[in-house]
Order: C-alpha cells, then sequence, then structure tokens
C-alpha cells in the first residue's frame, strides 16, 4: 500500500480557479554563528491559494519552524521571497495571524478570556461595539462563549488553546499559520481541537497553512500535504487529499483511502529522512 505513489496525485491546486494569497519562492535560510552556518531552509517553493487548507509535514529539524517564522515576517530569509497578496512579506503582515504550541504562554495570565482575545484588536485600533461583536463571534466559533469571564489557568489545555485560536480568528485573518498547536494536548482533545480547526475553516473561509509532526493529522486535516525533505529543505512532494469534504474522525479515518494516503506519506518521510526523496 505505501508503494501506491502511482494513485496518489500531487499538484493540488491545479484546475483551480481562487487566486494565490501566499506565495513562497527560493526561499532560503542560513543561520549564522560563532559555531559556522547552518542551512535550515534550502529552496522551498510552493503557493497556497485563497481559502485553502494545507498541511506541512516533514522530519524533526526539517525547518519547519523556521519556514513559518520567515512567512511570519519574523525572520529575515538569506534569500528567496515571501509574498501575501503580492505584497513581499518583510513584517509581520496585519492580514496573518500565528498560533503556536505553546498556548500557556501566549495567553495573558492576568487577562480573562475575552480581554486576551480582545488585545490585539484594542491595539489595532478598532472600536468597542465592533470589538465586542468580534469577541463574541470568535469565542462562539470556538465553543468558548461561556468562559469569557474565566481566566487562562482556569481551563484546560485544550481550551486555553481553543482560546489562542479564537483570539487569532477574531482578527479575521486571510491567512491563519499554525505551528504544531495541539502537540502538547492529550489525543481526545486534538481530535476535537482537529475537527474544530476544520468547521472554523470552512465557517470562516480562511486560508490555513497548518505544521504537524503527526502525518495521521496532516491527512485528516489537510486538503493539502506539503512534504519537506530532510534539512537543507526542499518541498519534497505537493500531495492532494482526495477525501471527502465532510470528514470526521471515526468514518474519515476508516476509509481505505486515508490508510492510502498515510501510508503514501508515511513512506516519503521515510524516504525524506534517508535523504532519498528529494529530486530537486
Ligand atoms: N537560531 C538558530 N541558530 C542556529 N541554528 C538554528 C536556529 N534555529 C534553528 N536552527 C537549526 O535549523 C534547523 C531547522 O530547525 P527548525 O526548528 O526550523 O526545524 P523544525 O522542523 O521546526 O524542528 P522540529 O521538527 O524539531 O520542531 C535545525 O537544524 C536547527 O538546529
Amino acid at each position: 500500500m505505501a508503494g501506491n505513489s502511482a494513485t496518489v496525485a500531487s499538484d493540488a491546486h491545479q484546475g483551480t480557479d481562487a487566486p494565490v494569497t501566499l506565495s513562497v519562492r527560493g526561499l532560503q535560510k542560513i543561520y549564522s554563528s560563532d559555531t559556522g552556518d547552518v542551512e535550515a531552509v534550502r529552496d522551498l517553493t510552493f503557493d497556497l491559494l485563497q481559502g485553502e487548507l494545507v498541511c506541512l509535514v516533514g522530519p524533526s529539524g526539517c525547518g519547519k519552524t523556521t519556514l513559518l517564522r520567515c512567512i511570519a515576517g519574523l525572520l529575515e530569509p538569506t534569500s528567496g521571497t515571501v509574498e501575501l497578496d503580492g505584497t513581499k512579506v518583510t513584517a509581520p503582515p496585519k492580514k496573518m495571524a500565528v498560533v503556536f504550541q505553546e498556548y500557556g504562554r501566549s495567553l495573558f495570565a492576568w487577562m480573562t478570556v475575552r480581554q486576551n482575545v480582545e488585545l490585539p484588536l484594542k491595539n489595532a485600533g478598532m472600536g468597542k461595539a465592533e470589538r465586542k461583536a468580534a469577541v463574541e463571534k470568535a469565542l462562539h466559533a470556538v465553543g468558548l462563549d461561556h468562559a469569557a469571564g474565566s481566566y487562562p489557568w482556569q481551563l484546560s489545555g485544550g481550551m486555553q488553546q481553543r482560546v489562542a485560536i479564537a483570539r487569532a480568528v477574531a482578527y479575521e485573518p486571510e491567512v491563519l499559520l499554525m505551528d504544531e498547536p495541539f502537540a502538547a494536548v492529550d489525543a481526545q482533545t486534538r481530535a476535537d481541537l482537529e475537527d474544530l480547526i476544520r468547521t472554523v475553516w470552512k465557517d470562516l473561509g480562511v486560508t490555513i497553512l497548518f505544521v504537524t509532526h503527526d502525518i495521521d493529522e496532516s491527512v485528516y486535516l489537510g486538503e493539502r500535504v506539503l512534504v519537506l525533505s530532510n534539512s537543507p529543505t526542499i518541498v519534497q512532494e505537493d500531495l492532494t487529499i482526495d477525501l471527502p469534504a465532510e470528514r470526521d474522525q471515526l468514518t474519515t479515518r476508516s476509509m481505505p483511502r486515508f490508510t492510502e494516503l498515510r501510508a503514501h506519506v508515511y513512506e516519503q518521510i521515510q524516504k525524506a529522512k534517508r535523504g532519498t526523496g528529494a529530486t530537486a
């Protein structure tokens, strides 16, 4: 089954009319230090079309976080470009939001859930009434209407991560970047959060780039999966996930096609680890 490459389509977005939202071209990042240079990312090129949910997987240490930080305008690439709606990213763009793994550190403990979600809107100069409506909509989207007055430390890890997601979507970003956001929560909560992401994605029409270590998660969530090679990194494969749009933890994960796609990605990651997958 793992050798089923011939039945697995690449170039997922060919034939769709949606415009390109995010464009990464020839991205390279070399870290320089006293002990020498580390080429984390060599030559990454891919596009995200408007409204896509794309997952990014690759071997540990292959440069996923480096790539995301370059896309988010938090790190300057050594060469290559990132463009959002045709404009080069040189600083964190207003139309982008990022959700990190460490939800505990990303929320302010002395602020209520409502205040945490409201803060970036306040900083952006949004009026009070508009802010209130945006916060209510975002908390409702993540199923936390009842927790608006609670403090983060009164919530479970999964609920805290939902607050971080609400804070990111309240802003109505065009692109949502997620860096292994569910790595620190238990399996049951993780499954719930995966479904939440697909619901929020469908309801709000946001473009999502979701980084994960977890092969099953990438196939379950994504419309496309980008498999990265070992460091120094290139895109080893751009894979279409041709599963039905309506996904369900039980039904989707027990589909033969799910098993085939998961086996295919697994095989690609093994090749990436051995350094035999990349052709460029
Ligand atoms: N600030 C830095 N200075 C020097 N090297 C760095 C720095 N940050 C990352 N690296 C190196 O760059 C490579 C890619 O790191 P990065 O954290 O982007 O990978 P990753 O795929 O996100 O890792 P993981 O799968 O473990 O989360 C690694 O070899 C890492 O050691």
